[in-house]
């Protein structure tokens, strides 16, 4: 099935992909303007598949895509569409982001590049075939909330931010736990990592969690993101109820035989709901989560700010409030030495994740300067 066939029901054409109420207001005045309102479904090199009540339309972003990579438009964006014109269409406006997630770099001059929009859940996928690795669910639950935050958005641009991602953990692979108690002391131990997150185990293969699963995603649009092998693509799979994650589409895309791979990444759950799956966040380790690391050690966090230097390592700096909590027990032994291991690991990512960041917008902008070159001598030819 490819998405140009893909039927939209005649009344609220949109509901499907989570056009709400907020969403029709904070379009309205494009509305007036005769643009069609839609969802941004996949992008590739300065087009998008934009899902609009008129079916799916191929558009260009050029027009909405500024010197700033926070505003290139992105699977999940909400955009209207010029409907007149040929093929492909214009994008005329990115409707304000709920939330995004942003691959930052470290310095607060250098952009960011989007991910993925206008995300409500953050499915953090945790195979129960291996054992728990908890310093590995905090470092997927930092990431989580690095969208939650949406602090990347307020200060790296004027895009807004209203309300933050919930991120839920799922355990997958819950046919390999021998017994239910077993099963149940898993499911407490990442409880307590995760205080206040939903966590549910889940079997793709057994069939079970899904229902509850499926009753939760329904309330919005969702990623999921975990290690490689956790289980991701086979939820996905029994969750939309056909093996799309895998459906690649050969197409001819400059009418010169070249043919290129695309694949749909935003997709309507039959219960409801919108999962999205991006290759770009697949690649999870890759992007920095330091506002995140703050959240998930909050209370590491708060004890710093007793701290007699302001600027403590908590190494062996005398008047050091973790440490004291550390000798007391208050603190675990275990939370510290993981709360370290991911700021290191953070800042190693950060350093790569900018030299590739600049490389990749060089070569974008040294392609977007090729391109119009090009169409400029087509029109020179055209003129003599
Ligand atoms: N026993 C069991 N195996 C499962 C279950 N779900 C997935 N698997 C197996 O786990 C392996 C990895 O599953 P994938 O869905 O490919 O994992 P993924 O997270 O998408 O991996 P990447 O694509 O590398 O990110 C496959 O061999 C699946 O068959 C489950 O519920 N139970
Ligand atoms: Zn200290």
């Amino acid at each position: 099935m490819s998405f140009s066939s893909f039927q939209l029901p005649a009344s609220h054409p949109l509901a499907l992909y989570g056009w709400d109420t907020d969403w029709e207001a904070e379009f309205a005045p494009y509305a007036e303007q005769g643009l069609l309102p839609g969802r941004v479904v996949r992008v590739d090199r300065g087009l998008c598949d934009v899902v609009t009540p008129a079916g799916v339309i191929r558009a260009d972003t050029e027009f909405v895509v500024p010197r700033d990579p926070m505003k290139v438009v992105c699977t999940g964006d909400w955009v209207a569409v010029d409907p007149e014109g040929d093929d492909p269409r214009y994008v005329r406006t990115l409707l304000p982001r709920r939330t995004a997630f942003v691959r930052s770099t470290s310095s607060k001059r250098s952009e960011g590049q989007v991910l993925a929009t206008n995300i409500d859940y953050v499915v953090i996928c945790v195979s129960l075939a291996l054992e728990l690795d908890l310093g590995r669910i905090e470092r997927f639950l930092a990431l989580a909330m690095s969208c939650s935050s949406g602090e990347a958005l307020l200060h790296k641009s004027a895009l807004s931010w209203e309300s933050g991602a919930q991120p839920l953990g799922v355990l997958t692979k819950a046919d390999l736990v021998p017994d239910a108690a077993t099963l149940g002391h898993l499911v407490q131990d990442v409880e307590k990592t995760a205080p206040g997150v939903p966590v549910l185990p889940v079997s793709s293969s057994a069939g079970e969690g899904l229902d509850v699963l499926a009753a939760v995603l329904s309330g919005g649009t969702s990623v999921l993101l975990g290690q490689s092998g956790a289980g991701k693509s086979t939820l996905a799979n029994v969750l939309i109820g056909e093996d799309v994650m895998d459906v690649r589409a050969a197409r001819d895309v400059d009418g010169k035989g070249r043919h290129t791979t695309t694949t749909r990444n935003l997709l309507a759950l039959p219960g409801g709901g919108v999962l999205i799956d991006t290759p770009g966040l697949r690649g999870v380790g890759l992007w920095d989560a330091e506002t995140g690391v703050g959240q998930v050690f909050s209370e590491i966090e708060e004890l710093a700010a007793d701290c007699r230097f302001h600027d403590c390592a908590h190494e062996a700096e005398p008047g050091c409030a973790v440490l004291a909590a550390l000798d007391s027990g208050v603190l675990p032994e275990r939370r510290l030495a993981s709360y370290r291991k991911l700021l290191r690991e953070n800042q190693r990512i950060v350093a790569k994740t900018d030299a590739r960041v600049r490389a990749e917008i060089r070569r974008d902008w040294k392609r977007k300067g090729a391109e119009g070159r090009a169409a400029m001598d087509a029109k020179r030819g055209r003129w003599h």
